[in-house]
């Protein structure tokens, strides 16, 4: 469990991410025990990078000056060995968006993969009834298209959802839990990513054990959020307060 190695080293999280959650994901990061930093200029986004414990690269508003500034970012970072976390958001709702994320995953060896079925379905290339930035429709075996994205691409992938699943290729987690008011509030998703990234950064070869705890990390904040909640608005802020008080006892 990295949770208290987390809160221990306090990694910064270079994040290159959308308009609509920087403030949330930057709050979110420092309310679990990590310290982010915003940096997307084209000027800067390698230089922040090498002195990063963990990038994240999140394509939620993107444009084009952006998807260079993500390329720089990570090729810096994989040339220090420091993780790289995408968040393909909405890959599947735009040909822009779709062509950004391929051509940022032949150029940067990414670490982690985090996306919602939609996004996992475009970047696998299978039909999909993408919905903007939701997970939108379709049939698919997720865990075969995980297994496949997670060996094309040489990382591991998380797919989330009502049961969220992560793989590096071979072995396939599942997590289970968290509350449907997680959908209610945009950004929970993104900053998902940045959590991942932050347990990421302190586990050195122990990504998939790091990943798994994010996720389960989160799925149960989730929860003790939503029973503190009577709507969307106070389950932003329960679960900002949930990442700061949660313990590894409160996963047994
Ligand atoms: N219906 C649901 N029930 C429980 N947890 C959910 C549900 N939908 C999403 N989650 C959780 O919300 C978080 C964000 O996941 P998701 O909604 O898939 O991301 P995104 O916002 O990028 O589409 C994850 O922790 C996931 O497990
Ligand atoms: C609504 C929206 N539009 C562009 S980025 C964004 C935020 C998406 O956040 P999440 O993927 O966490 O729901
Ligand atoms: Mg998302």
């Amino acid at each position: 469990m990295y949770l208290q190695k987390l809160r221990d080293e306090k990694p910064l999280i270079h994040c290159i991410t959308n308009i609509v959650v920087a403030n949330f994901q930057a709050n979110g990061l420092l309310a679990l025990g990590a310290s982010p930093v915003m940096a997307d200029a084209v000027e800067e986004a390698a230089d922040m990078a090498a002195v990063s414990s963990a990038v994240v690269l999140n394509i939620g508003t993107l444009k084009a000056v952006s998807v260079e500034a993500m390329c720089l970012a990570g090729e810096r970072a994989a040339a220090n060995g420091i993780p790289i976390i995408l968040d393909p958001v909405g890959a599947g709702a735009t040909s822009f968006r779709k062509a950004a994320v391929l051509s940022i995953l032949e150029k940067v060896p990414v670490s982690l993969i985090r996306c919602n079925a939609g996004e996992l379905a475009a970047i696998a290339g299978i039909d999909w009834q993408a919905k903007g930035v939701d997970a939108g429709d379709g049939e698919a075996d997720l865990e075969q298209l995980a297994l496949e994205v997670a060996t094309r691409y040489s990382c591991l992938v998380a797919v989330t959802g009502v049961e969220d699943l992560v793989t590096d290729g071979k072995r396939v987690v599942r997590i289970a839990g968290g509350h449907s008011l997680m959908t209610r509030v945009t950004g929970v998703g993104c900053l998902l990513s940045a959590v991942v990234a932050a347990f990421v950064a302190v586990a050195d070869d122990h990504k998939l054990e790091a990943a798994e705890n994010a996720l389960a990390i989160y799925k149960r904040a989730g929860e003790q959020a939503a029973a503190l909640s009577t709507g969307p608005g106070d389950f932003a802020v329960n679960l900002l307060n949930a990442l700061y008080a949660i313990t590894e006892e409160d996963l047994l």
